[in-house]
């Protein structure tokens, strides 16, 4: 059998693919595909910790949130953010796979505190490490939390996995005519203003010299693909 091509990765997830095909919230046979995908990689050797969006549950820049404290409904998203990774966390302890979540803000009744040693010692484990509450600060997102938590525990890549197969040169939601990009340099995505990732987030994985790489999370064996090294989305390089 051919070996990965990576040994240890950080895995963005977004919270609105969890809803599958419902209007909010989370899915199930959609967790459950995407834990299978996770599960097999997982068994394969590779070390994964996993970021998970909220925006499922709550957005702090959504209309629902209109009229309230900028502040006050990025913590309710990143409240958001712990809900859906206890709920994958459990989903993969179905499929017997052990995963820890780890919370950006302090909820010990619920999660434990993210510490940084014990996250690294999890993933030597084989444990997958499930980094919630995104950084634990407003005014950021989870695209952010996972460039930070990638070169917190030195992952050779962050891997995207959204609704789109990749960077395209527009919305592809909103322009028919985008095309995409097999690579695309982190200072061009950033010039272009692509907004697949924020600003904050690519100029991280920049510094950092942490490849990123967006991809399907609706295509299947996408994710196995990747990890084998195989042609798969777009690759944001230095
Ligand atoms: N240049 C672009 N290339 C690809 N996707 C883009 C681009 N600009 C905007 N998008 C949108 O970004 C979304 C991916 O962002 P993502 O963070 O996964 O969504 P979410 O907000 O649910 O986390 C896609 O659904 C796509 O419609
Ligand atoms: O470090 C963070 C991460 C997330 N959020 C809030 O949590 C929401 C959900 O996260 P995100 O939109 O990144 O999730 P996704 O797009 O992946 O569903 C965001 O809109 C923010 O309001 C935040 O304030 N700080």
């Amino acid at each position: 059998m051919t070996k990965p091509a990576y040994k240890r990765v950080l895995l963005k997830l977004s919270g609105e693919a969890l809803m599958g095909d419902d209007a909010y919230g989370i899915n199930r046979s959609t967790i459950e595909r995407m834990v299978a995908d996770v599960a097999e990689v997982s068994r394969m050797g590779v070390e994964l910790a996993i970021v998970i969006g909220g925006g499922n549950i709550f957005r702090g820049v959504a209309p629902g949130a209109q009229g309230m404290d900028r502040a006050t409904a990025d913590y309710m998203g990143m409240l958001a953010t712990v809900m859906n990774s206890l709920a994958l966390g459990d989903a993969m302890r179905q499929v017997g796979i052990t995963a820890r979540v780890m919370s950006a803000i302090a909820i010990e009744q619920v999660v434990e505190p993210y510490v940084r040693p014990k996250a690294l010692q999890y993933l030597e484990e084989g444990k997958v490490v499930i980094f919630a509450a995104g950084t634990g600060n407003p005014f950021f997102t989870t695209d952010t939390a996972a460039a930070l938590r990638g070169s917190e525990i030195g992952a050779e890549l962050v891997l995207k996995a959204t609704k789109v197969d990749g960077v395209y040169t527009a919305d592809p939601k909103k322009d028919p005519t985008a095309t995409r990009y097999s690579t695309i340099s982190f200072d061009e995505a950033i010039a272009r203003h692509l907004q697949v990732m924020d600003a904050t987030a690519f100029a991280l994985c920049r510094d950092q010299k942490l490849p990123i790489k967006v991809f399907s999370i609706v295509k299947p064996g996408a994710l196995k693909n990747l990890i084998m090294g195989g042609d798969e989305g777009t690759l944001v390089h230095v």
